[in-house]
This record gives C-alpha cells, structure tokens and sequence, in this order.
C-alpha cells in the first residue's frame, strides 16, 4: 500500500493533479477564515477587481473572492460527500448482485436498470421538491440519481471475480459471503474502488454546480453553484461584470482537471499497459539488408526472412527481441520453433503478419512472402495480406473467440472482411470448416462458452483456414490443451495440412512434439536463431550447445544416462501424426 502510494506520488498526472486537489482542500478548509463574509454587502454593486475587493464585487455588493473561496467548502464537502456515497451503495450492490447471482442478481439488476432509465435531472427536481433544503438535500439527490452506473460496473467486476480459483477455494473453505467480499472481493477491486470514488466525486461536484445553477440548490447557501447562479440572476454577462463568475469557473474547471488527471494517473498505476508506450521509430520498417544476395527469396521458398530485427521501445531504451534472423519456409513444409521462454518466438510469429504492438518495430531486414514483401505493404495492401494468405491459430483458445457472438458469426466477419458474400453463404461454408476440423457442423450457432478448450482451439483452426491460406502461424496453438486433446488436435493438422497444402509456422517450447511434428525445426535463443535442422538430424545429432541443452532437458530424448525414461513421448506422438512426416526441403539453412 504504501510502495503504491509512492509510485503514485512518483507519477506526473498524479502530482499535479493531486497538488491542486490538495491547494483546494486547504483553500476550503481554512480560506474562509482568512477572508470576509460573503453574505455581507460590503461595497458597491458590479465593482471590477480593486485593491480593495481583489476578485471584484456582484451584483449586489458581495466580495467575490470571499464568495469563490467560501463556496469551494459546502461544494467539494458535497462532492466528496456523493462521490463516497455512490461509490459505497454501487459496490454495495453490485457486487452482492455479482457474487450472490441467481435472484438477488435479478432483483438488484432490475432495480438498477430502472434507476438507470430514469432520467438524472426529473428525478433530482421531484426529489428536491419534497426534501428539507440545505447540504443533506443535495447530497441524497445526487447519490440517488448516480449509483446505478456504479453499481453495473461493480456487478461486472464480481462477476469476473467470482469464477477465479481463488474465490472457489475461499467457497471450499467454508468461509462466509461476509467474508469472501470483504476480504476476498473488495481487496482486488482496490483499484476500482480508487477510480471510481474519484470519477464520482467528479460527477458530483458538475451535477451539484449544474442543479445550483438552474435554482435547484439552496440558493440562500453560498456555493460555486450559486455563485453562478447569482451571477445568472444579476445580469453578469449582460453588463460585462467578467470577474463574478470567471473566477468560480476557472476553479470549477481546475478541480475537475485535478480530479480527471487523479483518475487517469490511478488506471495507469494499476493497469500498466494504459502508459503510453515509448514511441518507436517512425519509419517502424526499415528495409535494410546486409548483402544484395540477401534480397532475394530462396527459389522455390513460400517464405524468406531476411536478417529481420526487431526490437520493442522500452522506458530503459530500445530493446532488441529478435536478432539477424533469417529462414525459409517451402509449400506445404511444417517448421517447428522452438526456445525458452523468452527467446522471441512469438514476437517473430506476429511479425510475419505485421501484428507487432505499436512499441515494437522491425529495425531491419525483411520478411519475402510468395513474392510479396510484407515489410513494404501499405495498410490496405496489409488488410488484405493477413488471413488469406498468412493466418494464425493464437495460443488462448479462451481469449481468441468473442465471447458476445456465435460461431457463425465470428465466420461471417472474417469471410465478410475478405469479400465474402450473404451470411448465409458464411454459414454455409462455417459449417463446412467446422466438419473439417471434426466438429458437428451445428456449432455454427454455439456460443464460445458452450465449447470446451480443445473445441475453441478447433475453432480458431478452422476460422485460421476459412481463406485457404498458404501459410498458417500456430503460436502455442496446444499449449492450455491436456495431451490426449493435443494429440487429436495435431492429428487433425497434419491431416489438414496433407490434404489443403498449406505451410505451417508451428511455435512452442515443447521441442519432443516439435520434433515429432516438424520438417525442420529452427531454435531460437535470445533472440538469435543457433541452428535450423531436419527434426530427424536435430534428434540424433544436435550441433549448437544450446540445442544440445534444451534437449538433455526432455531425459527421454535419447540422453544415455537417463533414468528408466517413461513412455517415450516422442514414439507416442509420431505414431499418432500418420501419416508420416515429409522429409525436408534441402538447400536452406
Ligand atoms: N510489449 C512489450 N514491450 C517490451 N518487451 C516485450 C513486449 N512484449 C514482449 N517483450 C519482450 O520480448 C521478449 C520476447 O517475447 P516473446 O513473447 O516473443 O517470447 P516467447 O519466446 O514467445 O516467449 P513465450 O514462450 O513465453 O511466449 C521477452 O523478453 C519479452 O519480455
């Protein structure tokens, strides 16, 4: 708590919003005492700033400096008064409608949609018309017409909670409701609770100005809303008298850029990709090779990559993932990656579908693709590259599928974005892909939460296969998979693959499926790629001594000295791969 507190306080947005914020509260804590009575008529109507009246007076003969620092105690003490309360009531709700579910969530969420539809302002002038008017009235207007919002976003944060395995092992351990959203719940939400309270402070102090201005306040109390208010009423603008309600406003804004730079700072603390990314180069593909022979695509090669870089722009300076790699990949050939975790598999995979985040960059080489140069693509010219030439199976079968939309669907918008005709023609050929990777072709109308792990993984092999692509990255497609799913899983590739004649760019750490799986296999090691070989070759006669490491880690790959070696994971697997493995291309490295 306090290490997060000194980073917060680390943080620019933080430290100046906060500065401000903190110049107000001692402003309203203690300026009243310091200037004169803002009720009191002191000197004469519409009078500008004077040595004597520093900020001017009103319509009326009030001292304005007086009026803005006096009104700055009743309108943050409402402000942080409602962002409190809403904050409280909308995780009060939520979250027991979140993590209770079934008829409580029905009820709470009905409720809340009703307060949702009813419309801020009617509700706060019916309310204020039958409450006592003064601080209280406001604060329970406001926390009245704002918790609803609250009280979805903290539903939605319970319900994502409630299926971790944290909160389950919590339920086995017999602890109660109580307990598991106090100590189990709330503790994760910190960060939510944090932004919300501000954000809703925020809320409250416009919606407060915004009620006092239009005459819905007590107009007798002195506030920066009926500050405004007043100015209205004494025709400010009418005779130019600038300085009775510029000074309220500027302060208005000023609280609201703190509070919004507070917020901001806060989902930046606790959710480290929102910083803004050091920016990489702007010429993000260079296209720079070392030699003219280099240029060139291997003959008869479905993919060239040419001495790429790649480096990711980092607060410590640009950091460089993948070395001066260079490979081929032929028609129809399965090439295997492999290396530690860490090496720059998979952020050489999205390179050759330009899928780099915006702080990575491809400082050099080049990435040959049947003839195209994807390092030189425009963005059309990419849109219309990736899928249906180049696909890829990602490695969450979990996250790769939208949730909201059916199978169908999901295969209407990629064929949709690539030309593809009626929806019922995407079906049409959904059904048939789903057929091809061994599901029943009904699935078209299954919701991703309806398959299990392996199902989705099929999924997204066969929406990577919806275009005919000649080369299909699979970046750990089996990874979350148990081994008996796996095994299927590659069975169906390979078949798929035997029969369309696409190419694959299979990336994984598990170098004993690599080997049984692969033509060849290239290994990458921070970065550099050390050796590519026939599987065949790299079984028996490794070369590089980081090859050589990374296999004496899997005892049963052949290692002598290994103890009694289980069932030979590498014998199991090829028999299931039928049928077997085409031998490797020649002449590349
Ligand atoms: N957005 C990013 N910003 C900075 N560095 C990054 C970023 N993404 C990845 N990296 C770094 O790039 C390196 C390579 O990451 P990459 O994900 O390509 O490795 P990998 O071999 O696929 O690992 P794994 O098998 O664990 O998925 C790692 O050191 C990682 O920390």
């Amino acid at each position: 708590m306090r290490d997060t507190l000194r980073r917060l306080l680390r943080q620019r947005k933080a430290a100046v919003g906060g500065t401000l914020l903190l110049g107000f509260l001692l402003v309203a804590l203690v300026g009243p005492w310091f200037v004169m009575d803002p009720t009191e008529l002191m000197g004469q109507p519409h009078q500008p700033p004077s040595s004597a009246h520093w900020f001017g007076t009103t319509g009326q003969g009030q001292d304005v400096l007086a009026q803005t620092v006096v009104g700055a105690r009743e309108t943050l003490a409402i402000g942080f008064a409602v962002g409190a309360l809403v904050t409280l009531v909308g995780a009060l709700v939520g979250i027991t409608a979140g993590y209770l579910g079934r008829r409580v969530d029905d009820a709470l969420t009905l409720t809340t949609n009703i307060f949702l539809v009813i419309p801020g302002l009617p509700l706060a002038i019916v309310l204020g018309a039958y409450l006592p008017s003064g601080p209280f009235r406001m604060v329970v207007v406001l926390t009245f017409a704002g918790w609803a919002w609250n009280a979805r976003v903290f539903r939605a944060e319970a319900l994502s909670l409630r299926g971790r395995d944290f909160v389950a092992a919590a339920v086995v351990a017999g602890e109660s409701h109580l307990r598991i959203i106090t100590r189990e719940l709330l503790p994760n939400m910190a960060s939510l609770v944090a932004s919300s309270f501000i954000g809703n402070t925020l809320y409250a102090v416009g919606a407060q100005v915004g009620l006092e201005f239009l005459g819905l306040g007590d107009v007798g109390s002195v506030t920066w809303g009926t500050n405004l208010y007043w100015a209205g009423n004494d025709a400010a603008l009418l005779t130019r008298s600038w300085w009775i309600f510029v000074p309220t406003g500027i302060c208005i804004a000023l609280v609201g850029f703190s509070l919004t730079l507070l917020s901001s700072a806060i989902d930046e603390l606790t959710n480290p990709s929102l910083r803004a990314p050091p920016k990489a180069p702007s010429a993000a593909v260079v296209h720079a090779v070392a030699s003219p022979e280099q240029e060139a695509a291997t003959p008869g090669a479905l993919l060239s990559v040419r001495e790429l870089s790649i480096e990711y722009m980092t607060q410590a300076g640009p950091s460089r993932v993948v070395d001066q790699v260079s490979l081929d990949i032929a028609p129809g050939e399965v090439f295997g990656l492999a290396g530690e975790s860490g090496s720059g598999k998979s952020t050489l995979g999205s390179a050759l579908l330009r899928l780099l985040p915006s702080s990575a960059a491809i400082t050099h080489g080049r990435i040959l693709f049947d003839g195209t140069d994807v390092t030189a693509l425009s963005p059309e010219a990419l849109r219309a590259f990736r899928w249906s030439r180049v696909s890829m199976v990602f490695q969450s079968a979990m996250s790769a599928l939208n949730p909201v939309l059916t199978l169908g669907e999901q295969f209407h918008d990629t064929l949709a974005a690539h030309g593809g005709n009626s929806r019922a023609s995407s079906y049409a050929r959904a059904r048939e892909l789903l057929s091809m990777v061994g599901l029943k072709p009904e699935l078209v109308d299954a919701w991703p939460h309806q398959l299990s792990g392996g199902m989705r993984q099929r999924v997204g092999i066969a929406l990577a296969l919806a275009l005919e692509p000649r080369l299909v990255v699979m970046d750990e497609p089996t990874t979350a998979l148990d081994v008996v799913v796996q095994k299927e899983l590659l069975q169906r590739v390979v078949e798929l693959k035997e029969r369309l004649g696409f190419a694959v760019l299979f990336i994984t750490h598990d170098l004993p499926l690599l080997l049984a799986l692969a033509d060849r296999v290239g290994i990458l090691q921070a970065g550099k790629l050390v050796e590519v070989d026939t599987a065949q070759r790299l079984r028996t006669d490794a070369r590089h001594p980081y090859t050589r490491l990374l296999l004496s880690s899997f005892p049963h790959l052949g290692a002598a000295d290994a103890p009694t070696p289980s069932p030979d994971v590498l014998e199991q697997a090829t028999s299931a791969l039928k049928p077997p493995l085409a031998a490797s291309p020649g002449g590349r490295r």
